[in-house]
């Protein structure tokens, strides 16, 4: 048992040179940019308030499981233990049932699936199965998730076909070109390790978590703006960027420039 705990247990190991800068931390850049999670969540959590004070509490779980995503993924480069990898892994998968039980549009469940209450109890169920299925064979669970992304941007695909606002498009675009840019250098750090080498240049994975993140945030507030347009029309959701609107650019959230249920009831 204490074997899954010991430093280098795990069977993966990613391109970054193993103790290059401290005899205590395996991988030291890998482990260092996982800090990009402690510094984007609190932000989002904020940023996203209005809309989840409006929507549902439970949205504030998807950025509050994303500081567990960062303590985990810390403590996997950190060791590149077994138990690091596992709890890495299986935190994302949970923020992925997290976001897929409040944001998976209504009219795409299964036909057996009545309301968002029984797709969120089939979301469960499967999750759990999954969690056990992934000690079966670790290496690949990493691959599966990834699967995700796949299924999540063919959504959105199916989703903003009849889409014309702008706004909206961009987001979508941006949360795209981010992703794109995050797999190839997890695909890149994974694959082409001893090209990189060469170039001495062994970054790559701790670049895929800052872009990773940051498509995280694009995304969510993408899904979440789909959803408050759907659920509360009228409040009257608008997408701005935090920490400057006029420039586009930063993170994106959603604004209710509507009354809330509290005033209409008055
Ligand atoms: C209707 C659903 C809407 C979903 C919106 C977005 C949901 C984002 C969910 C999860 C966040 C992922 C956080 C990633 C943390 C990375 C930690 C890490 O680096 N782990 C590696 C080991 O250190 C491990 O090898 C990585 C495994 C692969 C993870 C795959 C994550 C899928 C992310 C999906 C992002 C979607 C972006 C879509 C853009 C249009
Ligand atoms: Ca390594
Ligand atoms: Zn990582």
């Amino acid at each position: 048992m204490a074997g899954v705990f010991s430093y280098e247990s795990s069977e993966v190991d990613w391109c970054e040179d193993n103790y290059k800068h401290s005899e205590n931390v395996v991988e030291y850049f890998n482990t260092m940019s996982s800090f990009i999670f402690f510094v984007i969540s609190p932000i989002m959590l904020y940023l996203l308030h209005p809309y989840a004070k409006e929507r549902n509490l439970a949205v504030h779980l998807v950025w509050i499981m994303m500081v567990f995503v960062g303590i985990f993924s810390l403590y996997f480069h950190m060791t590149l233990s077994f138990m690091g990898q596992m709890l890495d892994e299986l935190s994302i998968l949970w923020v992925l049932a997290i976001c897929y039980s409040l944001w998976f549009p209504r009219r795409h469940f299964p036909s057996f699936v009545k309301d968002r209450r029984t797709f969120s109890r089939m979301v469960l169920i499967i999750t759990v199965i999954s969690t056990l299925s992934s000690f079966v064979k670790p290496t690949a669970n990493a691959y599966a998730l990834n699967c995700f992304a796949i299924h999540i941007l063919y959504s959105l695909f199916m989703e903003l076909r009849s889409c014309t606002d702008e706004r909206v498009l961009r987001l979508a675009w941006a949360s795209t070109g981010l992703w794109v840019l995050a797999i190839s250098c997890w695909i890149s750090d994974r694959f082409g390790c001893s090209f990189w080498q060469k170039l001495n240049f062994c970054y790559l994975h701790g670049i895929w978590h800052i872009l990773i993140v940051v498509a995280t945030a694009y995304a969510t507030t993408l899904v979440a703006y789909m959803d408050a347009s759907l659920e509360i029309p009228y409040s009257l959701p608008d997408l701005q960027y935090w920490p400057q609107n006029k420039w586009a650019i930063g993170l994106p959230y959603i604004v209710l420039k509507g009354s809330t249920k509290t005033w209409k009831r008055c």
